[in-house]
């Protein structure tokens, strides 16, 4: 089993006074630099030009620098830029102008994995990796939790690479539930497994997929939305405070009979074979260099599924829905 860290097992000390950079002001940007603020931190947040972040993160009450500029005489410079972009400031804004010795830290491992990005070898190199999206990093941690997060260490120059890795996870919240030591490659590989097969892939084509099904054969679409999309939440629900077998509890002995019978009839050997030749072009690198290529294309597959999605049927029964539904669901 692994080590899980505790609140009381890290210590914001060995950050404290520190001048912090939050590269990127987004999802996780915007999360940590508000977090590690409240935390009492000393956080600067770092932008590359003056777009819609900037403008959020002077809302915030940050004064924005220009990132070749920030990076000056920073002592930790956080990585929450998308990871696709992260290479290409870091070799035209950060590479030269970064104080020798300042800490490169990550919030996940594909540019250090997959060897992008080329630490100098005075840095210490490590990692938090929320284990959630950054809404969440920032809800929790107001309401006094925190979303569980992976450390790792790549480079450990100073010998304190781990308590910085700890202080910072402890500034973000997620050493209130607790906090995993793990590696770079075993955070990247996962991370990248579980957002493709379950987390965003599979668990959205499953629900396309079964709402396509009941749509084809006559069924109304509304009520194929709340049971094969909108239900999804309560069970998940249940996973996360009770386990899968919580949940089978707490579903009807008739869901549970043929959950279990026809589930594993759907998820078949066929579907295992295919989640394993998707680990093994995460391994071999083929997924990143897919990915890369995907990047330098302008995106077009990003984008025209992202299109397809928002004009699906799905998609207009569900903004209809959910209008009601959030109105109606306990806050
Ligand atoms: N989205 C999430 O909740 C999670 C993200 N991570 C990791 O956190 C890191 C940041 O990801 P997100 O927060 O999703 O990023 P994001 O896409 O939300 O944030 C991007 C930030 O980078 C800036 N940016 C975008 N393109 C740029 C460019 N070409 N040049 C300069 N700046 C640019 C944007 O203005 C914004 O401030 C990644 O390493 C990701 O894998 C880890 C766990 C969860
Ligand atoms: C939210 C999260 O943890 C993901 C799915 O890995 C990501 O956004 O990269
Ligand atoms: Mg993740
Ligand atoms: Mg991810």
């Amino acid at each position: 089993m692994g080590k899980i860290y505790n609140d009381e097992e890290s210590s914001l000390d060995f950050v404290k006074g520190k001048k912090i950079v939050v590269l990127g002001y987004g999802n996780q940007g915007r999360a940590w630099a508000l977090n590690l603020r409240d935390s009492g931190l000393n956080v600067i947040v770092g932008l590359e030009r003056k777009g819609n972040s900037w403008i959020l993160a002077e809302k915030d009450g940050f004064e924005p620098k220009y990132i070749n500029d920030a990076v000056k005489d920073a002592d930790i410079l956080i990585f929450l830029l998308p990871d696709m972009v992260q290479r290409e400031v870091w070799e035209k804004s950060i590479m030269k102008n970064m104080k020798e010795g300042a800490d490169m830290v990550f919030a996940h491992g594909f540019n250090i994995h997959y060897k992008l990005i080329l630490p100098p070898k005075t840095s210490d190199v490590y990692m938090i990796a929320p284990k959630g999206p950054g809404n969440k990093v920032r809800e929790y941690f107001e309401k006094g939790g925190g979303v569980p997060a992976l450390i790792a260490v790549h480079q450990d120059i100073s010998g304190n690479a781990l308590n910085k890795a700890l202080a910072i996870a402890k500034g973000i919240g997620a050493t209130r539930p607790g906090v995993i030591e793990t590696t770079f490659k075993e955070e990247t590989e996962t991370d990248l497994f579980g957002e493709q097969v379950i987390l965003v892939g599979g668990i959205s084509e499953l629900m396309k997929n079964s709402f396509a099904t009941l749509v084809s054969k006559g069924y109304q679409p509304e009520v194929a939305y709340f049971e094969t999309i909108n239900e999804m939440k309560m069970i998940v629900d249940l996973i996360y405070e009770k386990g899968l077998s919580g949940m089978l509890r707490a579903v009807s002995d008739t869901a549970k009979y043929g959950g279990i019978t026809v589930g594993k009839d759907i998820i078949d050997e066929e579907v295992r074979k295919r989640m394993e030749k998707a680990l093994t072009r995460i391994q071999n690198g083929e997924f990143a260099n897919e990915w890369i290529e995907e990047y330098q294309r302008g995106m077009k597959t990003v984008k025209s599924n992202l299109n397809e999605v928002d004009n699906s049927l799905e998609e207009k029964i569900g903004k209809r829905l959910r209008d009601l539904i959030l109105k109606g669901s306990p806050k």
